[in-house]
């Protein structure tokens, strides 16, 4: 077998603390884990910036181990061919576990009625006396046939809203972006709302989960708080700025919202009143943890080693059979006659085709072509530079 990048360690970066069991995956004969590397082939991340990082020129994939991707740069990957990665439902649970321990402690002023009794400690024998007096002042609400709104339907949004349906709530959902697969999990019993508005104006709770976007932005604001019933709490475990946070300082002072619940504190949040702030944990439980990082390691290893692309958030998924033939994996622009030219590059090396696939995905396609006869190893460098010269070829390697 002539020599391949296949034949070559990749270096892998990680940015956060991610689980054993994921970097695992990494078989140690091809992959190297370098932390302090300048130049990886690819970077698994968490909620690290990675706005404002330089990437090294050999970098080919980033991978979210986890949900949302507004921490990296996807725009800026796609016009440099690094594929970025998610991992689509592997924390659903974890959040959706978190969401509703938060709505029912919250209903129940369980937060306040906690640390006012820690508070107790020094009071000696009068403490079962000073609850007693106490206690009245934390009275909660059942959730029992209250109305939970969801924004959101996708992989923790159905979640939440089925297993409120189990709590006896009446939930009513809005996600006019629903997928198909979430459709046929969702309950029936969950009410569609027709409009964001009609969502608002009906529901005893609100809990968000979508993803952080130009159009989800501040999506909680004055007008929308004044749609919504007097005294409404707010779960927000999807992102900080999808709430404006000064028209929600006001909201909850005047009372139009009477708490706001989220995994997102800062020092703005932090000031609110009646907030319950919750340090960013809703993915952080082992399981979720583990789940994310072998998804993410596994999409990772399957794209360096073959080419192929699953849960890509810029990249079209992708998938041919690998065979262990040399294979020619480009990404280019969405234009006529790529595959053509391509091919041509290929022919002009004698090569033959054994199979091929190509996906696009807006602007931009991949293209997958394997080889039936063996490529020399000093030929390899030649054929990819003579891809790299056709025009609108973003990026290319023979594996
Ligand atoms: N707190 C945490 O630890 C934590 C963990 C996981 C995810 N998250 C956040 O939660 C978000 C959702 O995660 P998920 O796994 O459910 O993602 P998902 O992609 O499975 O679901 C998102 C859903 O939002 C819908 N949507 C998009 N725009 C919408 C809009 N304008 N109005 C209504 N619905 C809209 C989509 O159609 C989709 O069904 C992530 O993007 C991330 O920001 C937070
Ligand atoms: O989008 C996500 O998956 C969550 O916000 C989890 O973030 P974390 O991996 O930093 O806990």
């Amino acid at each position: 077998m002539s020599t391949t990048l296949l034949d070559k360690v990749k270096t892998i970066k990680t940015l956060n603390n991610i689980a054993g069991s994921g970097l695992n995956v990494f078989k140690k004969e091809n992959f190297i884990i370098d932390n302090d590397s300048e130049n990886p082939d690819a970077i698994v991340v968490r909620s690290y910036n990675m706005h404002a990082i330089d990437f090294g020129d050999k970098l080919k994939a980033i991978a979210r181990a986890g949900a949302g991707v507004n921490n990296i740069p996807v725009e800026k990957c796609t016009e440099q061919g690094i594929v970025v990665f998610n991992t689509p439902g592997a924390n659903a649970n974890a959040v959706k576990e978190m969401v509703l321990t938060s709505l029912m402690a919250s209903s129940r002023n369980l937060f306040d009625g906690v640390a006012w009794a820690k508070n107790l400690k020094d009071e000696g024998e009068q403490i079962p006396k000073l609850v007693e007096a106490g206690k009245k002042q934390f009275v909660g609400k059942e959730i029992k046939g209250k109305t939970l709104g969801v924004i959101g339907l996708g992989a923790i949004g159905a979640l939440v809203a089925n297993d409120a349906l189990d709590l006896d709530m009446d939930v009513i959902g809005f996600d006019p972006f629903i997928s198909v697969d979430t459709a046929w999990n969702l309950s029936r019993n969950v009410q569609r709302a027709m409009t964001l508005e009609q969502l608002f104006a009906e529901s005893d709770y609100i809990t968000v989960h979508v993803p952080l976007t130009n159009d989800t932005k501040g999506m909680f604001n004055k007008e929308a708080f004044s749609i919504m019933k007097e005294g409404v709490q707010i779960l927000n475990f999807s992102r900080g700025e999808l709430v404006n946070e000064i028209d929600m300082a006001v909201a909850l002072e005047n009372g139009e919202v009477g708490r706001y619940i989220t995994d997102f504190p800062n020092e703005n949040v932090l000031k609110m009143k009646n907030i319950i702030p919750v340090p960013h944990l809703g993915a952080s439980t082992q399981e979720s943890e583990e789940n994310c990082a072998i998804m993410a390691a596994r999409q990772v290893k399957d794209y360096l080693e073959t080419g192929n692309i699953k849960n890509s958030v810029n990249f079209p998924n992708v998938y041919l059979p690998y065979t262990g033939k040399q294979r020619v994996a480009a990404f280019h622009k969405n234009v006529p006659n790529m595959v053509g030219q391509i091919t041509m590059a290929i022919s002009g090396y004698s090569l033959n085709i054994a199979d091929m696939v190509n996906r696009s995905r807006g602007e931009y396609a991949y293209t997958m072509i394997d080889i039936d006869n063996e490529v020399e190893g000093d030929i390899i460098p030649s054929l990819e530079a003579k891809i790299r010269e056709i025009e609108g070829i973003v990026t290319t390697r023979v594996l």
